[in-house]
Formats: structure tokens, C-alpha cells, sequence
């Protein structure tokens, strides 16, 4: 767990959490009856969650599983970069709010229609929403919360009953097993030919039954867990890839959140654990019921008493002596996602690790990654083994004696003519069938008992999944405009009026700065390395926020080409209509032509896309692999061509204004002056960030970016 909030936090006040999250009173009544306890060590502990009211088994695992959330995590306002903890309201401090309005949300989500999910609160179902436009309001966060609340009659709330239902008839089925077997003794004795065939035949059957019963559970658990993990899925990729959210996880919050470990392996196993206690849960729970009324009719309520005795005493030590497994699991998961990182980076990065002859640093770092991971996994395993030893003794073994104690009191409460055949068969019967009953009871409360090392388990599963569900809500809330900044569009003018460019870790790259950028005026951006050009143009693309003045840009019509280059997945077709899809694509080029034959669009764009790469002298890439091919277009390209394939996209897409981040730099001089030459012609206005004197030419005003430390200069450029 991280360390706990530093005293002098000013975060650390209960009530602005709960502000801060919007909960409202009516809110907490339907999904959670528990409560909440916030120690003075800064953490919020999670005493009690209700789940959906028809999975009772989930509801109380969560409600156990007792999670300490700490805030701190979030509290370093690496988001909004903003200096006041106690006034921003976009922190992600704030928005961090109450963990249990979290925990309460992914709950709801889970039995929640997808459809519900991804649609607005009374909207019909239709076209995705459009992005938010600012911190959702307290409705619309009452609003997500009503959209997720859980139906009864939805498919998988059909799946749990069933699951209820089968369990129930498990029940049934084992406890006629139990009583069938006391039987046979008992027409063993009497020598009952005809009753004991009769026996065997009824047993057949049930046999078939429970041979029915137990398989489709496991295939409905399963289905259970697949259903919960779409919708969890959906509903954090709703929100992990709007807005720009994936990149503010991954650049900006003050803690790395590895958000693809999260949405991959954990979702899937929090989810199969969740379907898995519900079995785990629904079915200990129906058993004790069940076999106590039983066990209360065999040895009456002194029996019962002696039953629930040792369960409470065992129940109570076993969490006393408890490790605490939910740290330990998301801890090994947290590891598990280093661990796989460190392989996708030496994936991603193997051409230049290889030139540099990285091979050996790069298998020291993995290894002390694997070291870690490695070491973490004994502890957990030890803890496991030596807690193992104590649970089986107390769930499994001993109840073994309880069992015996038990019989001798049914032996000796129900006195008879022990020298009568009858009075043998029914003691031989009730003896055995008391046998079953109480293992079978054990068997319950041993799974009841170990429940609670399940709930732990989860509640880590649960922390990391909320962990980031929590930063993608403050990135959707994102961008943070302090007062002092404002943001407004106007359709031909690019403008920094009076604003201060600063990185997440709060340097001041720019102050104060001021300029603007007609059309037709192109813009050069230069200064050395590390002085913030292209931090300027994340100001500019809603990337990092404005902290004072004004930012003025058209609302459409700005296409952004960065530094590093980008191929997407798909064919060279899908490279160069990028970020749109072909369909998309093939109506732009419609309307641009005017041309109404949809039958055509194909022909024409493919027509048009030619003359794109004809344009940035690329037609031999597809003459080489043809529209349709799909490599992996890294691999295949060298750096210049995957820069001018960056530049046919600016072409294709014929913005007004271009922001082109040094995307040139590994093409030659004379293709760059080429592309520049093109753009110019084309009439779109460019702000380029580079260092070649070449570039003069096509633009009208240099802004120099002097030392990183705030300073800049603006000066025309005299053609
Ligand atoms: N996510 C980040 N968090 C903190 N600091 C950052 C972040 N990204 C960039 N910086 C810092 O901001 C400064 C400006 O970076 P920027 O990328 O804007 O430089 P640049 O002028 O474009 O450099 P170059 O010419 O090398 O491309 C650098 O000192 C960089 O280390």
C-alpha cells in the first residue's frame, strides 16, 4: 500500500471527500446499507458494500472484504498540475472522493445492460455520445450511477438465478444422497430385497441428476464471469479512450497506472473470482441452511448449538491469524505488470536495443523485474501454505471429533429396544445420515471460513481496477482550466494570449506568452533541445492545460503531425486516411468531389490517396505492396518514409492549419522543401517546430524559445 497522506494534507477532510464525489443521501440508500470509517491515519477502510440485492454472496464478499483505499495515490494533482490543494476542484484529491461511491459504481456496473452503459441516462439507444465538455456535474454523475443500477430481469440477472436455483438443487440432491445412504444399512439389516433395488434405482437417478447439476454451474460461472467482464470492460474503455484519457494515464498521473495490465489480466480475473464466490458464497450459505434445520430435527437445539459454537471460534481465529492476502494479490498483480511491461518495451524498442548491443543491460533489468516478482511469489506462497495448514486443521480435521460428539448425543437422546432389527436400522440410518449431515455442514463452514480469504483477495483485485477507473474519471474531467485560463475557438486565427506553458512537474517552459497565427502566416517555433516547442503544441492539442491567458483555435481544421512518427494497424490505405476509418473516409472524399455515386467512393478515394503519396514521393510503397497488404508498417519503413507518410496524412486531410512537430527531420532537405512547397500550395497554414534554416522560407514570424526558463522572442521573418 502507499505511504499514508503526510498530516499537514488538506485533502484528508471526510467531508470534502464526499462533496467532491457528488454522493448524495438518496443515493447511498439503494446500493449500499454499510458504512464507512476513515481513520486519522488518512485512509478510508470499507467496513460494509451492498452488492445487487439478488446476489447476495457477491454483496457480502465485498462488504468483508474491509479495503483500505489510500488517497494518497492520487493526491499529487500530477493531472491538473495545479498549485492549491485546498481550492482545486479538479484535483484528482477531490475527485477521489469517497472510495466507497467507487467501489459502489463498479458494482453496479457489473450486473448493468451494456447498452445502458454506453448510452446516456434518458437517451435512446443510438450513436455514441459526444465527449463531455467539462467535469460532469453532480446529475450527470447521479445519472451514470442510475444508468448502471442493476436490473433484475437482464440477461445475467437471469444467469444468477439460475445459478441460485442449481444450487439449491445441489443442495436437495446431496442431502437425499446422505439420507439414501443411512437407508441402506438400515435395509441391509432388515434383509429387504425388494426396498433395497427399489434403493439402488432412485439412487441411479439422482446420480444422473447431481452429475448434471455440476458441470452446468461451472459453465454458467463461467458465463457469469464473461458477461461481468464485458461490461466492465466496456465501461472503462468508454472511458480510456475518450478524450485523450489513455495518454493522461500513462503521462501524466504522478503514479505510473499500468492501465493495460488493469484492463486486460485484471479485469478477467476480479471478474472470474466475483463469479466463482458467487458459487463460493450462495452455496455454503444454502448448505448451512439447509443441513442446521436438518441437523436441529437429528440432535435438537443442543447439537445446533455446539455446531455454531465451533464455527464462531473458528471463524474468529482464523482472522485473527489471517495475512493480509489483498495486499499480498495486488501487489503480485502490480508486479505481474512490471514484469510484462519491461517485454513489451524490449519488443517496441528492439531495432535500437540491438544497435546499442542493450542485450545484456536490458536482461539485467528484466531480471531484477523477474527477481522481484519471484521473491514476491515465495512470500505469498509461504503465507499461504503455513495459513493453509491452520484452516485445514481448523475447517477439515477437527471437525471430524465435533462429529463424533455429536452422534453419541443422538445416541443418547433416542433410547429404544436396541435388541430390535427396526431399532438398529433406524439407529444405523440416523447415524449415518448425522454422519453426512454434519461433514457436510463443515464442508460449509470450511467454505464459509475460507471466504474470507477470498474476500481479500478480491478486495486487491478491486483496488487496482478502481485505482484506475478513478484517474480515467479525472482524465474525462480533464482539461483543467484554472480561473485564469481561458480557452475559445475561432475559426481562423491560432492564438496564445498571455499564457504560461508548464510541464506536469510544474517548470516554466514559456511565461506570459503571447502570439498569433493568421491563416496564410505560417509560424516557426525554434530553440534548442528541451525548451518546450512541442510542449507548446500540447497546450495547443488540450494535451497539458493552460494555466493563465487565453488559447484561441478553430474548433476543426487543425491537424497535429508529432515528432515521433505513428503507423497504425491495417493496410497502407488505413496509414495515410488515419485516424479515420475507410468508411469515414470514402464520404469525405464523396463530398469533396461532390460525387454522388456511393459505388464509386472506393475507386475514388483509392484515385485520390495515389495522388496523396505521388505527392510525398511514396506511389513506390504501393507499387510495392499494394493497397491491401497489412506488415507491421514499423518494421517495413524506414524513419524518413513513415515521416512522409505522417506528412501524407496532414494532405489527405487538408486542414486549415497544420502543427507539424519537427515530423521532417529524417527526410532530406530537398523532400522536406518539397513537402513545405506542397503544403504552401495546398493554403495550409503551418506552425512548425524545427531547426533547419530551410524551413525560413515558408513561414512569415519565428518564435524563439531561449532557454526553457520562460524567456521567448517573436520576430517576422523578411522574405
Ligand atoms: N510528461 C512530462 N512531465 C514532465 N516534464 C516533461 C514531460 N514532457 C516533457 N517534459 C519536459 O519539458 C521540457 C520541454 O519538453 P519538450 O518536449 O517540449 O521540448 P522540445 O523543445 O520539444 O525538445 P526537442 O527539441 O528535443 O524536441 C523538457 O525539459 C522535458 O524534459
Amino acid at each position: 500500500m502507499p505511504p499514508p497522506l503526510a498530516d499537514e494534507d488538506p485533502t484528508r477532510s471526510p467531508s470534502r471527500f464526499r462533496h467532491s464525489r457528488g454522493r448524495r443521501p438518496s443515493e447511498t440508500g439503494a446500493a449500499r446499507a454499510g458504512t464507512d470509517q476513515e481513520g486519522g491515519d488518512g485512509k478510508e477502510k470499507v467496513i460494509f458494500l451492498f452488492l445487487p440485492t439478488y446476489s447476495a454472496g457477491v454483496q457480502l464478499s465485498i462488504a468483508l472484504a474491509n479495503t483500505t483505499y489510500d488517497v494518497k495515490k492520487l493526491t499529487n494533482h500530477a493531472m491538473c498540475g495545479c498549485m492549491d490543494m485546498t481550492e482545486c476542484w479538479l484535483c484528482p484529491s477531490k475527485a477521489a472522493g469517497d472510495f466507497l461511491d467507487l467501489l459502489r459504481t463498479l458494482v453496479a456496473v457489473i450486473p448493468a445492460s451494456i447498452e445502458d452503459d454506453l448510452r446516456p441516462a434518458n437517451t435512446p439507444a443510438g450513436p455514441a455520445r459526444m465527449p463531455l465538455q467539462g467535469p460532469p456535474s453532480l446529475s450527470e454523475r447521479g445519472a451514470h450511477t442510475m444508468r448502471v443500477v442493476p436490473k433484475l430481469l437482464d440477461k445475467q440477472g437471469g444467469q444468477l438465478l439460475a445459478v441460485a436455483l442449481l444450487i439449491f438443487s445441489r443442495t436437495v440432491i446431496s442431502d437425499r444422497i446422505a439420507s439414501l445412504n443411512g437407508t441402506t444399512v438400515k435395509f441391509v439389516l432388515e434383509q429387504d430385497k425388494a426396498a433395497f433395488i427399489r434403493l439402488v434405482g432412485i439412487s441411479v437417478l439422482q446420480s444422473a441428476a447431481n452429475s448434471f447439476v455440476a458441470p452446468s454451474l461451472r459453465t454458467l460461472t463461467a458465463r457469469l464471469a464473461l458477461g461481468w467482464r464485458i461490461r466492465m470492460t466496456n465501461h472503462l474503455l468508454q472511458f480510456y479512450l475518450r478524450r485523450n484519457a489513455f495518454y493522461k494515464v500513462f503521462n501524466m498521473s504522478g503514479k505510473s497506472i499500468d492501465a493495460d495490465q488493469r484492463l486486460t489480466l485484471d479485469v478477467d480475473k476480479l471478474t472470474t473470482d466475483l463469479a466463482g464466490l458467487v458459487t463460493g458464497m450462495v452455496k455454503p450459505l444454502v448448505d448451512i441452511l439447509w443441513f442446521t434445520w436438518r441437523m436441529k430435527l437429528l440432535s435438537g437445539r443442543r447439537g445446533v448449538g455446539i455446531l455454531y459454537a465451533y464455527m464462531l471460534l473458528g471463524l474468529g481465529f482464523l482472522r485473527a491469524v489471517s495475512p493480509d492476502f489483498g495486499n499480498l494479490a495486488s501487489e503480485e498483480q502490480e508486479l505481474e505488470g512490471t514484469f510484462r511491461f519491461m517485454h513489451s518495451r524490449l519488443r517496441t524498442h528492439a531495432e535500437s536495443i540491438a544497435f546499442f548491443g542493450g542485450g545484456s543491460r536490458e536482461k539485467a533489468m528484466v531480471e531484477a523485474k523477474f527477481m522481484k516478482l519471484q521473491n514476491h511469489s515465495k512470500v505469498l506462497l509461504r503465507k499461504q501454505w503455513l495459513y493453509g495448514i491452520v484452516d485445514d486443521f481448523v475447517t477439515k480435521q477437527l471437525p471430524h471429533n465435533v462429529t463424533w460428539g455429536l452422534s453419541l448425543l443422538y445416541a443418547l437422546e433416542h433410547k429404544g429396544d436396541r435388541a430390535l432389527t427396526s431399532t438398529q436400522g433406524e439407529l444405523a440410518h440416523a447415524l449415518r445420515f448425522l454422519a453426512s449431515v454434519v461433514s457436510q455442514s463443515f464442508v460449509a463452514f470450511g467454505d464459509i471460513l475460507e471466504l474470507h480469504k477470498k474476500f481479500l483477495e478480491l478486495s486487491g483485485g478491486i483496488n487496482r481496477i478502481f485505482e484506475l477507473e478513478e484517474v480515467l474519471q479525472v482524465a474525462q474531467r480533464d482539461t483543467p482550466v484554472p480561473s485564469s485560463a481561458i480557452s475559445t475557438a475561432s475559426e481562423e486565427i491560432i492564438s496564445f494570449h498571455e499564457v504560461d506553458i508548464v510541464t506536469p512537474s510544474q517548470k516554466l517552459l514559456a511565461s506570459k506568452l503571447s502570439c498569433n497565427v493568421a491563416q496564410g502566416k505560417s509560424l516557426l517555433l525554434t530553440g534548442p533541445n528541451g525548451t518546450g516547442k512541442s510542449s507548446v503544441f500540447r497546450v495547443l492539442r488540450d494535451l497539458w492545460p493552460a494555466f493563465s491567458g487565453r488559447v484561441t483555435k478553430p474548433s476543426e481544421g487543425m491537424f497535429h503531425v508529432p515528432q515521433s512518427p505513428y503507423t497504425s494497424l491495417g493496410t497502407l490505405r488505413d496509414q495515410v486516411i488515419y485516424p479515420l476509418s475507410r468508411e469515414e473516409a470514402e464520404m469525405k472524399i464523396l463530398s469533396l468531389y461532390k460525387a454522388g455515386n456511393r459505388a464509386s467512393a472506393p475507386e475514388l478515394l483509392d484515385d485520390h490517396l495515389k495522388t496523396v503519396l505521388v505527392n510525398v514521393r511514396l506511389v513506390y510503397l504501393l507499387e510495392r505492396e499494394g493497397w491491401d497488404s497489412t506488415p507491421n508498417w514499423e518494421d517495413v519503413l524506414s524513419l524518413g518514409e513513415q515521416q512522409r507518410l505522417g506528412m501524407a496524412r496532414l494532405f489527405f486531410h487538408h486542414p486549415k492549419f497544420g502543427i507539424l512537430d519537427e515530423c521532417t527531420n529524417a527526410t532530406s532537405v530537398d523532400v522536406e522543401e518539397h513537402l513545405y512547397r506542397l503544403a504552401t500550395n495546398m493554403g495550409i497554414t503551418v506552425i512548425t517546430s524545427s531547426q533547419r534554416p530551410a524551413l525560413i522560407p515558408f513561414h512569415s514570424a519565428e518564435l524563439k524559445l531561449i532557454d526553457g526558463e520562460g524567456n521567448w522572442e517573436l520576430c517576422e521573418i523578411q522574405h
